[in-house]
């Protein structure tokens, strides 16, 4: 089982030209993570990407600390990022080459695999998710919906144990987000997931609800949803 532990983990922002005050983007949290789906939830602007930053070192804490299966996300960086993969809501700040199939061999490259172990590798994940027919198509004519699809299956790819999404269902459609839904559910990996979709939310085992940089309320998922619904009103 795995285990994320933020510790008094809080993120402020030095003001830009070195006067005046910090801004605090996440007040310091102490939560243990370890059920397989988590949901985190909460208004724009309340703090879900900045905690999910947290999670495998993209953001390091300003206060605290954040351990990964005991790795200290500031001092083990690297091997935090190996075993945590991290989903963006906008795919173009991950897909960085050509096509679908390339970007996903891109991923392969860490695991010792031959070229035609990578090609085959990175064509089956295509096909799970529906992509092959746009394997060999250029990201940019993709839309946004399959960018997204495409940038999950290129994390997959190499097999983290730890799924991190950034509001994973934004751009999909129906069919898509059913698909998500779906995939989402038969996946081995633990996920930590936050999302504006309440269903997905509630189809999670824990939710946390951010508001005011703060966890407001942490729980059974489908606790969060009702107690998030009742505080819009
Ligand atoms: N690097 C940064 N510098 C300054 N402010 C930042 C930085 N990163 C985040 N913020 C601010 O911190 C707050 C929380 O941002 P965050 O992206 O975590 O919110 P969120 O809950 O994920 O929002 P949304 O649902 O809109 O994606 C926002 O007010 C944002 O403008």
């Amino acid at each position: 089982m795995n285990s994320i532990v933020l510790e008094s983990a809080g993120v402020e922002i030095p003001p830009v030209d070195g006067t005046g005050t910090a801004k605090t983007i996440l007040r310091p949290l102490s939560v243990t993570l370890n059920e397989q789906r988590i949901a985190v939830i909460g208004a724009n602007g309340s703090g879900k990407s900045t905690m999910l930053r947290l999670l495998n070192g993209l953001v390091l804490p300003s206060a605290g600390t954040v351990r990964v299966n005991g790795l200290d996300t500031r001092t083990h960086g690297a091997a935090v990022r190996r075993s945590v993969g991290f989903v963006f809501t906008d795919p173009l700040s991950q897909l960085v080459m050509p096509t679908p199939l390339e970007d996903v061999e891109l991923s392969l490259r860490r695991l010792k695999l031959s070229k035609r172990e990578r090609r085959d590798r990175a064509e089956s994940i295509l096909a799970a998710y529906g992509l092959s027919h746009l394997a060999e198509s250029s990201v940019y004519e993709l839309s946004g919906g399959e960018r997204q699809l495409t940038a999950l299956a290129a994390v997959l790819a190499v097999d983290p144990s730890i799924l991190v999404l950034d509001e994973p269902s934004t751009l999909l459609d129906l069919r898509n987000t059913k698909l998500l839904h779906e995939r989402l559910a038969g996946l081995p990996q633990q996920v930590v997931m936050s999302t504006h979709d309440l269903d997905l939310a509630a189809a999670c085992e824990r939710g946390l609800v951010i508001d005011d940089a703060r966890i407001a309320f942490d729980g059974p998922a489908s606790a969060a949803v009702d107690w998030y619904r009742e505080s819009v009103g």
